[in-house]
């Protein structure tokens, strides 16, 4: 069973505008409104490949009927711990005509001791040995920045796979707890890495000195510059694929969501890497918060060329 764990979930607005004006009013020309935060996206985009899996983590009290509508509207599995205040609205800014993409998060709600405990609760009770946990995104706050250390030892001493998405202190803290397989982007990888040069060998070869810390699997996303996806027995290189860029928010959890559904599947890292690489194309070009059409995924896969790296 696949579960994604997403501690600080977002209701995702995404404005399209042609060029953001700084101190000016600004009139969109529309928007979208998505049921969002990174696990949530996992579990999106794990659907549309045709899998299954269950939504966890935490939500506000307050507008929570809005966001489960949205999850059972796409049959989406979900378990949340409910707690006190709202689940917070992210911006996500489109500039169509200059081509640039900004997000305005939030911070979220705040959680307390108890609600962290119902959570770890749930966790302990559902993981069994080669279940694959997706632990991804933020931390709200009224969690300590190691709260996913103590997540990834639990659900690994249940003999769970991890998948660890996150940035700032909840990674570099999140990485003490050994995960199985990591997605940064290439500036969480120098944010925890020395890594000077940003070609593909140079990071395929730093992003495997942290095979030291039990980590089997590193996907390196790069945007439109591709990606590099190193494991113990291969390192893989794709340039990114020219698209029609309609919103670049969940292309990274495209990814994670690829990771998981091959994993399940048995695939190898190839076919993995290279489904990866296809989701996110994929939901590059998707409009939103939204998840791919299978159709979409299945005509970028024709386009992905992978390049073996020699160590
Ligand atoms: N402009 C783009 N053109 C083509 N492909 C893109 C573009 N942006 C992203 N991608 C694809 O999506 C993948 C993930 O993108 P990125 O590196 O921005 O992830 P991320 O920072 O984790 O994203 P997020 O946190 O928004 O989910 C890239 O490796 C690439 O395959
Ligand atoms: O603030 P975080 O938790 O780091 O990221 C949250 C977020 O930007 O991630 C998703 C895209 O990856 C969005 O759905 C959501 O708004």
């Amino acid at each position: 069973m696949i579960y994604t764990v997403t501690p600080n979930p977002a209701i995702d607005i995404t404005i399209y505008i042609d060029t953001l004006e700084r101190g000016k009013v600004n009139r969109s020309r529309y928007f979208l409104i998505d049921a969002g935060g990174k696990g949530i996206n996992v579990s999106k985009v794990i659907k549309i490949l045709g899998g299954k899996s269950k939504v966890l983590g935490f939500l506000g009290k307050e507008n929570s009927s809005w966001f489960t509508k949205y999850l059972q509207d796409m049959k989406l599995d979900f378990d949340f711990v409910l707690v006190e205040g709202f689940t917070r609205t992210n911006i996500k800014i489109v500039e169509e005509k200059d081509k640039a993409y900004t997000d305005l998060n939030q911070n979220g709600f705040e959680i307390t001791e108890k609600d962290k405990n119902v959570l770890l609760d749930k966790l302990k009770t559902l993981a069994n040995p080669n279940d694959i946990f997706v632990l991804s995104g933020s931390l709200p706050s009224g969690v300590k920045a190691d709260f996913y250390v103590e997540i990834i030892r639990l659900l690994k001493r249940k003999g769970a796979v991890v998948i660890f998405d996150a940035d700032g202190a909840a990674l570099k803290y999140g990485l003490e707890g050994n995960p199985d397989i990591l997605k940064p982007n290439i500036n969480e990888l120098q944010s925890v890495l020395t890594l000077n040069e940003e070609n593909p060998l140079a990071i395929a070869r730093s992003a495997k000195s942290l095979f030291q810390k039990g980590v089997k699997k590193v996907l390196v996303s790069m945007g439109d510059k591709g990606a590099v996806f190193v494991t113990e027995q291969i390192s893989l290189y794709s340039k990114g694929i020219p698209v029609e860029v309609k919103s670049t928010a969940g292309a990274g959890d495209s990814m994670v969501a690829a990771i998981s559904y091959g994993l399940s599947k048995g695939m190898n890292d190839e076919e993995i890497f290279k489904l990866a690489v296809a989701c996110a194309t994929a939901k590059v070009a998707t409009e939103g918060v939204k998840p791919p059409t299978k159709k979409e995924i299945e005509r970028f896969l024709k386009k992905i060329k992978l390049e073996r790296l020699v160590m």
